[in-house]
């Protein structure tokens, strides 16, 4: 109810005047700005400030400024802050309510430790000659679709990739996407789960901020697991492993494992591969695609990656390793940058589980309160990055990143709840960047988007999902 608008004011936090029913959030309520569009208008708003409130619809949301507030809240006060409020309920959303990343409290907790092993250096040193496989038949799928004029829109290849690494590795299938011309029926099962149309933005919304609305529209976020084809693939998968335990462990390997000794059951275990697909794959895919659609405005910046990544083959024999893919600091400084100024998560959400006074201040925030960590907007505020909308890999050498608040990047989130994902995430889109560079020069073409003000983000999705085709041009090196 809008009686709930007093509530910044007698709190004396410093928030816009809320406009009746919609409070600060017309345009997302509409999906006119994605939700990060509307935290980025309201923190800039605010220059200087610790906190600021925001009414969303009818709810009173925390906007964390602070650096120290956001070390507390995510780190030394996880226990009163240890679940996200993006977590559907398990009525509607049968299967989504137990992907990890909505999991709450303990059985969260018991959880994480049981999938964490999955991401072990072990395991991912084991992952990288599959990932380095995909990272050529990326180059063998950008080559063969690339137009006679040396065009090709990004977007395909770069999702095709997130998919065909995540099935492979934490799926267990091969599913091809990057060697046939149409999507692979893998691919198309897995988009159509996970699909963002107005009914799915809106329950998103109302699941974060209006939650009367949220359980009169009953809207899955993730369709029900209807699609019978990746059931059976899963199955399938299960099946073959079971009879030939591959020599190299994987993702999967441990979800399995966890199945078969009767530590989670069906539902979960498919629930939990089903995370890995959608968390991996697209946030992998895009993360590519923006690296590479600033490579290509950046030549100074893609020469000096490819001489780096050069000099490594080379002293490598041919064939860049995993140990050395960890040791290319260019590389780094150019993923570091592109997750800043792209983070794919552009916001962190928390809720109080008991009433909280926030650090240094007398301001108390009642349990329940919805506390967010607007991580775009803190990646593009002056205060902690200089120039911030300019795309300048070199802040993160080693000489400037010592400068720089390690909380004032958090594109894989902060705490324990932090990305699982991370160091996987790290070495397959390194990968397929090294691939890439090293087998194209990749430039702007008529059209490419020629600045930041010219891409479509999805007002939909909880993600920044640029939806430009993202067209470049690929010269074969
Ligand atoms: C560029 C790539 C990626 C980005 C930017 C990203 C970002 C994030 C962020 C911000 C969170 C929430 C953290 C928090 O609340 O503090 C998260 C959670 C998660 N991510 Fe990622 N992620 C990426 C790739 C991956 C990959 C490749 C996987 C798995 C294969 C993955 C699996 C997960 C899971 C399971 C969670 C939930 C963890 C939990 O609640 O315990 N992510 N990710």
């Amino acid at each position: 109810s809008t009686l709930r608008y007093g509530t910044w004011r007698k709190k004396g936090v410093p928030h816009l005047t809320p406009v009746p029913l919609f409070g600060n959030s017309m345009l997302a309520a509409f999906q006119r700005e994605p939700i990060f569009g509307m935290l980025d208008r309201v923190y800039r708003h605010f220059p200087g400030q610790p906190y600021v409130g925001l009414y969303a619809g009818p709810s009173p949301v925390l906007l964390v400024k602070s650096l120290d507030a956001v070390k507390r809240i995510t780190i030394k006060d996880f226990h009163l802050f240890p679940n996200h409020k993006l977590s559907p309920e398990p009525h509607y959303d049968k299967m989504f309510s137990k992907f990890l990343f909505c999991m709450m409290d303990d059985e969260w907790k018991d959880m994480r430790v049981r999938v964490s092993p999955a991401f072990s250096s072990g395991r991912l040193k084991a992952m990288f000659p599959s990932i380095r496989d995909k990272g050529e038949q990326l180059v063998e799928c950008i080559r063969g679709n690339v137009g006679p004029d040396g065009v090709l829109s990004t977007n395909g290849p770069c999702t095709r990739y997130g998919v065909d690494v995540i099935a492979s590795c934490a799926f267990g299938i091969e599913a091809w996407s990057m060697r046939t011309k149409e999507p692979s029926p893998y691919m198309n099962a897995v988009s159509e789960s996970f699909r963002f149309e107005f009914a799915e933005g809106l329950s998103t919304f109302a699941l974060l901020f209006v939650p009367a609305l949220y359980h009169a529209l009953k809207v899955p976020l993730l369709k029900e697991w209807r699609s019978t084809l990746l059931k059976d693939l899963l199955r399938e998968s299960s099946q073959l492993r079971e009879r030939e335990p591959p020599a190299s462990r994987d993702i999967f390997d441990n979800l399995l494992s966890l199945k078969r000794s009767g530590d989670v059951s069906q539902h979960l275990f498919e629930a939990q591969v089903m995370t890995m697909q959608v968390a991996g794959s697209e946030t992998t895919a895009k993360t590519i695609m923006m690296a590479l659609w600033m490579l290509a405005r950046h030549p100074e910046c893609q020469d000096k990656l490819r001489a780096e990544l050069r000099a490594a083959q080379t002293a490598d024999g041919g064939n860049i390793t995993y140990e050395t893919l960890h040791d290319l600091k260019y590389l780094d400084m150019v993923f570091k940058e592109t997750l800043r100024l792209w983070p794919v998560m552009p916001w962190l959400d928390r809720v109080a589980t008991q009433d909280y006074v926030l650090p240094d201040s007398d301001i108390k925030i009642e349990k329940g309160t919805v506390v967010m960590v607007p991580v775009y907007s803190i990646h593009r505020d002056p205060e902690h990055y200089a120039d911030p909308d300019k795309f300048d890999p070199e802040r993160w050498a080693p000489e400037n990143a010592d400068n720089i608040n390690k909380l004032a990047y958090l594109p894989f989130g902060s705490g324990p709840r932090t990305c699982i994902g991370s160091r996987f995430a790290d070495m397959n889109i390194k990968s397929a960047l090294l691939s890439t560079i090293l087998n194209f020069r990749v430039s702007p073409c008529a059209e490419t988007p020629k600045s930041e003000a010219e891409l479509r983000v999805c007002p939909r999705s909880f993600l920044v999902t640029v939806l430009n085709d993202m067209p470049l041009h690929f010269q074969p090196l």
